[in-house]
């Protein structure tokens, strides 16, 4: 059997910035080539990074991306690297516009493609067929599908090429990679994280590995783009399903793997298959000159460990990447700002990390030394700022009482924040969790303030359940843990008025975070979430809460989305919506 030795590279790329990824991709393949690898393979749109959204109808942007191609081809050539098998994925057009409205609205005219670079050229290109619309994805709207799959000939193996979700999708190019009797199939992806989601994805792979009798080598991007996170867990298997090899989540790696593929037949293939015949790196220099590669199988942390890396690979890219010199954060000694600020020092380090606490005359002392324990323990830069004389005057001016007066608060604590933010040039997290995203449990223009929320998609209990993780794993490593204990223990309160905790207004979180799994994540109508045995008053009260604070949402910040429904793109709905009787 022939042997090939592929590499995998888990690239970061910045969406847009072709000459950076370029070079993330020129360091990969300068890497695999020293490994003696025959095929590099990367993420999808690894050169133009994913998703570029609306980009794809600028035929600016197509031209530059086909510049920055041809350039890359250049280059591995020029470096010495013109025999290694290089495929990279960018956007390619512009072609035949899809009108898809009037004439103003945004028109397909390029293709998610892969480019297989070799001896300084373009030797074949593949487009994707199926186009994903649902969920986060927009892809219909932006791009042209493909309708040939492509096979490539190299060293006597049949290496068959396919992007992202025409894995998913029976039929298609996936269908024909049988009739073709490929040896090995290429999957490169951008596959955002979900909780979960591996559970989906890894037997998704194994499947398709078995199905088409091929060994699949699927390779995924890593590295956070506004709210998704891609998570890289890039995987090769054999034809019965084994595991060959595996990257570990959320970091940029090289997997190298030497794979036994079958050797190529002369089988007359299928009407949409195109083949390239490939010139083999070494010519015919024995396999055995090249050393055996020992693969490695990365494990997968537990689902705490993950969401944890998730979301803070998630934070320190959309810092780094929007060029932010540091973050800052109002620390109230509550258990969401606690885990936002640990979150914040593990994305970028303490030391770049601003926490305030701005106590008000209903602060508890609790609130304030239990900040002081959590900037102690991480030892970010710390400050107080009372506001008790700032909020006085409008209070008093406006003549403001109830939840009028109670929200003057924490907007004077989102003009401190922005002041400072205006200031210096950090940027403000905003605290909010998944749960009281759901029910509106914040105030507008006040703790809602801010430009990236490390938590939205982390409903409260598993905030808390994450906050013990991350101290338990600091003992493990002999650290100090950096959550108080207090923080965690003590019962959530907004400290807008005396004495008040969240379940003066919610139910407990154990309830409404079971009802908003069956409300929002599960999409369930009012009638089936009751049929589940809650209160039908609580849930009448809770999907009220849930349908009437879309307008909330829909203003505020990003955060890494780390489940299969968050807000955002995978939840659209109208504000304006007067349900007339069960949805
Ligand atoms: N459909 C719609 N479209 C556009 N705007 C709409 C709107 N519905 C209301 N509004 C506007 O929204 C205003 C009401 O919203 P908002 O000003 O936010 O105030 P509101 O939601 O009434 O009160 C804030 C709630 O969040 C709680 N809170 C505050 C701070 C922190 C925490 C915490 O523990 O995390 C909790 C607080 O105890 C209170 O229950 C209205 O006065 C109106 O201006
Ligand atoms: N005294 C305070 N000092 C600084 N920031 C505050 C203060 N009170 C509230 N905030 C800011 O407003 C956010 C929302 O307040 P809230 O009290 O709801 O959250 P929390 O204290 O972090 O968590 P919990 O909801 O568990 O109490 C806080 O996370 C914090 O960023
Ligand atoms: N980029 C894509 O085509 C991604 C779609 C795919 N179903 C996934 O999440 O992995």
């Amino acid at each position: 059997m022939p042997r090939l030795r592929l590499a995998l590279a888990q690239t970061n790329p910045v969406v847009g910035d072709l000459t950076g990824n370029s070079r993330q991709i020129l360091a990969a393949a300068t890497t695999a080539s020293a490994r003696g690898a025959d095929i590099l393979a990367l993420g999808e749109m690894a050169l133009s990074g994913y998703p570029i959204e609306d980009l794809a109808s600028r035929p600016s942007f197509l031209a530059a991306s086909r510049t920055a191609v041809e350039s890359l081809a250049l280059e591995l050539e020029a470096a010495g690297l013109g025999e290694l098998v290089v495929i990279v994925g960018h956007p390619d057009g512009p072609f035949e516009p899809r009108l898809l409205g009037t004439s103003n609205a945004p028109t397909a005219i390029a293709q998610n493609s892969a480019s297989v670079l070799q001896h300084g050229r373009v030797q074949a290109r593949y487009a994707k067929h199926h186009l994903p619309n649902y969920s986060v994805f927009d892809e219909y709207r932006v791009f042209l599908p493909g309708d040939e799959l492509l096979v490539m000939r190299i060293k006597d193996v049949d290496v068959a090429l396919i992007i992202c979700e025409d894995l998913w999708r029976d039929g298609g190019p996936v269908g024909r990679v049988l009739e073709a009797d490929a040896g090995v199939l290429i999957v490169i992806n951008a596959s955002p994280f979900e909780r979960d989601k591996d559970e989906v994805r890894l037997p998704l792979v194994t499947r398709r590995a078995v199905e088409t009798d091929t060994i699949v080598a699927y390779v995924n991007l890593v590295g956070g783009q506004d709210d998704l996170v891609f998570d890289g867990d890039s995987v090769v298997v054999d034809g019965r399903g084994a595991i060959l090899a595996r990257a570990p989540q959320f970091d940029e790696h090289l997997l190298v793997v030497d794979v036994d593929a079958a050797s190529a037949t002369d089988v007359t293939l299928p009407d949409a298959v195109h083949r390239v015949t490939l010139s083999a790196r070494g010519g015919d220099a024995p396999d055995e000159e090249r050393g055996v590669e020992t693969p490695t199988i990365a494990e997968l942390p537990d689902d705490r460990e993950q969401v944890w890396n998730a979301l803070v690979l998630g934070t320190r890219d959309y810092v780094e990447k929007n060029g932010f010199p540091s973050v800052i954060l109002g620390v109230s000694g509550g258990i969401d700002s606690a885990v936002c600020a640990a979150i914040a020092a593990d994305a970028i380090g303490a030391d770049r990390v601003w926490g305030v606490s701005m106590p008000s005359r209903y602060s508890s002392d609790h609130s304030r030394t239990d900040a002081d324990v959590l900037a102690e323990a991480i030892g970010f830069h710390y400050s107080t700022e009372p506001i008790a004389d700032l909020v006085m005057p409008i209070e008093s001016q406006l003549e403001l009482t109830g939840t009028a007066a109670e929200n003057v608060q924490a907007r004077i604590r989102g003009i401190i924040l922005m002041g400072l933010s205006n200031l210096d040039g950090h940027l403000v997290l905003t605290t909010g969790n998944k749960t009281e995203l759901s029910v509106g449990y914040s105030t507008i223009y006040g703790d809602s303030a801010g430009g990236f929320a490390p938590i939205k998609d982390v409903p409260k209990l598993l905030v808390w359940e994450l906050a013990r993780w991350r101290n338990e794993f600091a003992l493990s490593r002999g650290e100090v843990p950096p959550i108080p204990a207090n923080s965690i223990d003590k019962a959530p309160s907004a400290e807008l008025r005396p004495d008040q905790t969240d379940q003066d207004t919610l139910p407990p979180y154990e309830i409404l975070d079971a009802i908003l799994d069956a409300y929002v994540t599960r999409a369930l109508g009012r009638d089936d979430v009751v049929a589940l045995g809650f209160d039908p008053e609580t849930v009448d009260f809770i999907t009220r809460l849930v349908d009437r604070s879309e307008w909330k949402r829909r203003q505020g910040a990003i955060g890494p989305k780390i489940s299969g429904m968050a807000f955002g793109r995978d939840r659209r709905l109208p504000i304006t919506y007067r349900p007339s009787n069960a949805h």
